[in-house]
């Protein structure tokens, strides 16, 4: 890691475990908090999370103010579920119709700006298991106790879960395959950060209502370089959440995503001006992995060189063996 991004590193990671419910309302003030779900088809979870917010969030103690689901376009139950376990339920096409319909996650979560009033807007997947308050509460430390703060990640160890197969460290898979060495090569100050990817984030609308937002599964990738482009790095805090449960897509329809992802980050490269001249890519990748107490950083050189087409070396004719006559 560049040293600039270690500092920050060091500076800027805590653990939901630093942000006690005490601290958070001591420093929550009249500040406004809203918790939203972009839901697409999730009602064998969303109902529970929903219900975990609100009992310990809102009716425990009055920490956050409103808990929004975004219902979008799902054709199971929802919105039904969403709604009977406590949430606000607003369908994505109903917001600001004028605006016409886009699709997506990043559909979503744009429209859930114009669907709430929170000064701080938490973002949970609708699709988590065995979720955990403390996803909310840790996100907000930074957000509540630091205001040079305005956008904050959550990172997590992230198994690969489908029924009783678990394979440790298999989740996040366009994270680690395309999202993280992107990111290490074109925005290496970035290098730091765990969960780019990552689904569990909040912001302060303030900084939220001046980005735009990627549709599709582009959202998280845009925002973090705009608000990379717009804030600076040390706008940007992590959270370590603990571990990461989620229902799993196909690889095919993972290798839609990170088309998306793709398409992201090169419309980032031209309109932050890092096309031309392209910077030399860094050549070094940082990854994480679990270590008592927090993590080890992991740095290898994946540069690449390039030898000339073969006819263009001298001594090429000379050493080539006839074919066996
Ligand atoms: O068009 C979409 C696609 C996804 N989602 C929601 O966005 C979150 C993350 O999506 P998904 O689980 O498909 O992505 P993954 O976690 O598999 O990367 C989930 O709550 C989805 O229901 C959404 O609201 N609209
Ligand atoms: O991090 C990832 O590689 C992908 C896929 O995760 P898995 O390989 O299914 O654990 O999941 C994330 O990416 C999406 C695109 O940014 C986010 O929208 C999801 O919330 C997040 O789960």
């Amino acid at each position: 890691m560049l040293p600039e991004v270690a500092s920050w590193w060091r500076r800027r990671t805590s653990d939901t475990a630093d942000w006690p419910l005490d601290t958070l309302l001591a420093a929550k003030g009249a500040t406004r908090i809203s918790v939203v779900l972009p839901a697409r088809d999730e009602e064998a979870t969303v109902g529970a999370i929903v219900a975990a917010i609100r009992a310990e969030l809102i009716e425990q103690v009055p920490l956050v103010d409103e808990i929004v689901v975004i219902d979008s376009r799902s054709t199971d139950r929802t919105a039904e579920v969403a709604a009977a376990a406590g949430a606000e339920v607003v369908a994505q096409d109903a917001v600001l119709p004028e605006t016409g319909r886009m699709s997506g996650k990043g559909e979503a979560l744009w429209k859930s700006l114009a669907a709430t009033r929170g000064d701080l807007i938490v973002f949970v997947d609708a699709d988590l298991r065995a979720f955990s308050t403390g996803y909310v509460t840790g996100l907000l430390g930074p957000l509540l106790t630091d205001p040079s703060v305005g956008y904050v990640k959550g990172c997590y160890d992230r198994p690969l879960v489908n029924g009783e197969n678990r394979v440790e460290g298999g989740g996040g898979r366009v994270t680690e395959l395309v999202a993280r060495p992107l990111i290490n090569l074109h925005w290496p100050l970035l290098a730091g950060v765990m969960q780019p990817l990552g689904g569990e984030y909040a912001g302060r609308r303030a900084l939220l209502e001046r980005l735009p937002f990627v549709t599709g599964y582009g959202v998280e990738m845009g925002l973090l370089l705009d608000v990379f482009q717009d804030a600076g790095l040390d706008a940007i805090a992590q959270v370590d959440l603990g571990r990461r449960i989620h229902s799993h897509q196909s690889n095919e329809a993972l290798g839609a995503m990170s088309s998306q992802i793709l398409l992201t980050v090169w419309s980032r490269l031209q309109r932050h001006g890092r096309m031309l001249p392209l910077e030399a890519p860094a050549t070094a990748l940082t990854q994480f992995r679990r270590a008592p107490g927090g993590h080890d950083v992991l740095v290898s050189d994946v540069s690449v060189g390039e030898r000339p087409p073969m006819v263009e070396v001298p001594g090429y004719a000379s050493v080539r063996r006839p074919l066996l006559s």
